[in-house]
């Protein structure tokens, strides 16, 4: 099986190119749907999260998302709090997911993580291949504040939450440019459908 990592800067189009992959019938695997799964009501993750954070958190047995947001992405001891109850339960639910897809014998899986170097995916072997997706910081800015209605500085929080996208470039086997349309995302990723198949004609299978 070919793994594929799927990553880039928050809101700069990986949940889009995601999407194309799947239309083109590969399977994904995306943490950022792991991550809602386990801490969905009665989970013990949720109920963790409700012991560090108070039960103001939760609302009506449901995780209060956007109050969690605007704690954590402001102040880092709050998201490093979030991230240590948080980062076993994902990597456990992924590692499941993944085996499921290896029981299938796909020939291609792309794993959609938007905190891939962030945890070390590309260094335990559990990616063959990288992909970043990236647009310019203004960009990204502009994307985010409008499907998150967050403001600048919230915004910016997120951005700087992670590594900088010039790291996650030089560390990337392919980039994606999402600076334009979306017809020009989907002629990138097209040519790059075309690049994975054939070197998954070639990859051992594992
Ligand atoms: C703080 C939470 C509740 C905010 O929820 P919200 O619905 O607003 O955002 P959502 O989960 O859709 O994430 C949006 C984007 O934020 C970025 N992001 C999410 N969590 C983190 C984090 N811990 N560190 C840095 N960036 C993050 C990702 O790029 C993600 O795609 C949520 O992001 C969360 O539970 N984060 C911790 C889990 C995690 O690490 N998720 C990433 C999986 S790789
Ligand atoms: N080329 C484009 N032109 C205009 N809008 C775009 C383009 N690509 C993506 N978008 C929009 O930008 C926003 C962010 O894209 P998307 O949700 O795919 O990002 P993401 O990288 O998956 O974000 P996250 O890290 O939060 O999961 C979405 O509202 C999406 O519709």
């Amino acid at each position: 099986m070919l793994t594929i990592g799927l990553t880039g800067g928050i809101a700069t189009g990986k949940s889009t190119v995601s999407a194309l992959l799947r239309q083109a019938g590969f399977p994904i695997v995306d943490a950022d749907i792991v991550a809602r799964e386990v801490v969905e009501p009665g989970t013990p993750t949720l109920e963790k999260i409700k012991l560090a954070f108070g039960p103001g958190i939760i609302d009506n047995g449901v995780l209060d998302r956007r109050k969690l947001g605007q704690i954590v992405f402001e102040d880092g001891a709050q998201l490093k709090k979030l991230n240590d109850i948080m980062q076993p339960a994902i990597s456990s639910a992924m590692a499941d997911k993944i085996n499921f897809w290896r029981l299938q014998n796909v020939p291609i899986l792309v794993l959609d993580v938007p905190l891939l170097f962030e945890r070390d995916y590309d260094k335990n072997k559990s990616v063959d291949k990288i992909i970043v997706v990236t647009a310019s910081k203004e960009i990204q800015l502009f994307r985010l504040e409008n499907r998150d209605q967050l403001s600048n500085m919230e915004a910016r929080n997120r951005v700087k939450a992670q590594l900088p996208m010039s790291q996650k470039i030089a560390r990337a086997d392919y980039v994606i440019d999402n600076n334009g349309r979306i017809e020009e995302l989907q002629e990138q990723v097209t040519v790059l459908i075309k690049k994975i198949k054939e070197i998954a004609s070639t990859h051992d299978a594992k």
